[in-house]
């Protein structure tokens, strides 16, 4: 199983030393535009792997994909993260035109990767790698979902003082500040309606928390987050690489589902080695129903600004 990271940052790197340290792949490649980055990079995880016990062969490479060529798999975490103060939509004039360019030198030497993308605005990024290029839909996966589901359960321990093994829950929509939809209704306690145990005040605080979790990091850091972002992004490649069959909310490309078209949105789906191999339609309330639809208008307008 041979894995790519481009963009050697904070999240790509991240991502590779968790993917390492799982030890399911026997590769992974990092990509970088600095010279030297991602060799360095590489060779510091490398030399973490007798402490860490893995034997994932770490590479990395100044920008030459054909050290990528036959990638099962390959993420997309090149570009620049917001500062304090903006939004990830922000992101979208320079992000773009990094995300065409090497989702495209990625598919010409792995013409059967499934991709994962993660640079910002990452809807708009994986609709952008939809509109570009001539992979199947069900190998084009973005990442915030998963994400934004992990700080979700984090928020909904801390206000019930209870262990984060003992919840589950999950968000949809769109990766943005405003477009996130917190399942408020579906999460629970081991299996006990998260409901039973806050108010509708607590609850609506830890939605909203939960909305602003990137934005609330970026404030802290200066930059934006990665040890989560690192973690979300080798769960979802661990899934495909070894065919799990999880559900995580991903960013797909609808065509109905959710009653929505032409989008690329977070929804559950199930990833295994096919990469998206279903999208899972949950029975939503009329008010979630109401705050996706929302969503989906906020990312179609950010859409709107690509130049396809
Ligand atoms: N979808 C999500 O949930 C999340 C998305 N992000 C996004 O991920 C992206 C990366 O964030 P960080 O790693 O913190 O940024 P970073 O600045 O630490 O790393 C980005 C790397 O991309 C490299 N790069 C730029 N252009 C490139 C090109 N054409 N080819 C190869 N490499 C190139 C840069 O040299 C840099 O090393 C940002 O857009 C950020 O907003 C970050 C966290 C979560
Ligand atoms: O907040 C950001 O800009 C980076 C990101 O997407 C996240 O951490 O959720």
């Amino acid at each position: 199983m041979k894995v790519t990271v481009v963009g050697a940052g904070a999240v790509g790197a991240s991502c590779a030393e968790y993917i390492a340290i799982k030890d399911f792949a026997s590769e992974v490649v990092l990509v970088d535009i600095k010279e030297g980055y991602a060799e360095g990079k590489a060779m510091d995880l490398m030399q973490t792997a007798s402490l860490n016990g893995f034997d994932t062969k770490i590479t990395g490479t100044t920008g030459d994909y054909s050290k990528t060529a036959g990638s099962d798999i390959a993420v997309i975490t090149s570009g620049i993260p917001r500062k304090p103060g903006m939004t990830r939509e922000e992101l979208i004039g320079i992000n773009a035109g990094i995300v065409k360019t090497v989702s495209s030198s990625l598919i010409e030497h792995s013409p059967n990767v499934t991709l994962i993308v993660v640079s910002n605005p990452m809807d708009t990024m994986t609709y952008l790698v939809h509109k570009t290029t001539n992979l199947p839909k069900n190998k084009i996966i973005g990442m915030g979902g998963a994400l934004d589901s992990a700080r979700f359960k984090y928020r909904l321990a801390e206000a019930m003082e209870a262990p984060i093994s003992d919840i589950d829950g999950m968000v949809i929509g769109g990766h943005s500040d405003k477009g996130m939809v917190p399942l408020t209704s579906h999460a629970t306690r081991n299996s006990i309606r998260v409901s039973e145990f806050l108010s509708t005040e607590r609850l609506e605080q830890v939605a909203a928390d939960t909305k602003v979790g990137g934005a609330t990091l970026t404030g802290l850091l200066g930059t934006s987050a990665w040890y989560a972002p690192g973690a979300a992004v080798s769960a979802l490649v661990q899934a495909i690489a070894c065919d799990q069959k999880k559900m995580f909310p991903c960013s797909t490309y609808l065509e109905g589902e959710y009653g929505l078209n032409d989008i690329c949105i977070g929804v559950p789906v199930i990833l295994g080695k096919n990469g998206i191999e279903k999208i899972v339609d949950v029975p939503l309330s009329d008010a979630e129903k109401a705050k996706m639809q929302e969503s989906a208008e906020g990312v179609t307008k950010t859409n709107g600004l690509l130049e396809i």
